[in-house]
């Protein structure tokens, strides 16, 4: 069994509320995100490949480009925009590109990650 991991990053504003960080929080602020999104498979012998990069890639572009240089407040199918939220709604996006087993966000300015496994993990 092989898992494939492409990454990607994306910037993008928030205001979260009731947090322990209080108004800071709560105001309209920006971070540098870096999400990973794995897929779980055996290479094809022909190709020697789980799946081609590129159709991950393309999958991707959609997703970040929903995301870059957003406020992630108004992305209703977000939800409050945590960590959690953001995990769930890339894996969300991104079925359909081969066997998703997990998507992880990063803000690594925070030291702070979070990993989705799916609805049943
Ligand atoms: N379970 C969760 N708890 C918290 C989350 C979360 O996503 N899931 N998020 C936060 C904060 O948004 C997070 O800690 C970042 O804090 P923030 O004030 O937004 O950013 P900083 O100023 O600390 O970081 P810089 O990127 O360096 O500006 C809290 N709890
Ligand atoms: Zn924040």
């Amino acid at each position: 069994m092989w898992e494939l991991t492409k990454s990607f990053r994306f910037e993008a504003a928030h205001s979260l509320k009731g947090t322990t960080l209080g108004e800071s929080s709560e105001e309209i602020h920006g971070h540098s995100f870096r999400a990973e999104v794995t897929v779980r498979g055996t290479p094809d012998p022909a190709t020697g490949m789980v799946m081609d990069l590129g159709l991950l890639e393309q999958k991707i572009a959609a997703i970040r480009s929903a995301l870059d240089h957003k406020f992630l407040n108004k992305i209703e199918a977000l939800g409050v925009p945590t960590l959690e939220n953001l995990s769930r709604y890339i894996w969300e996006q991104v079925q359909g590109a081969g066997n998703v087993t997990r998507v992880s966000v990063h803000r690594d300015s925070c030291g702070e990650s979070c990993t989705y496994f799916g609805p049943s993990s």
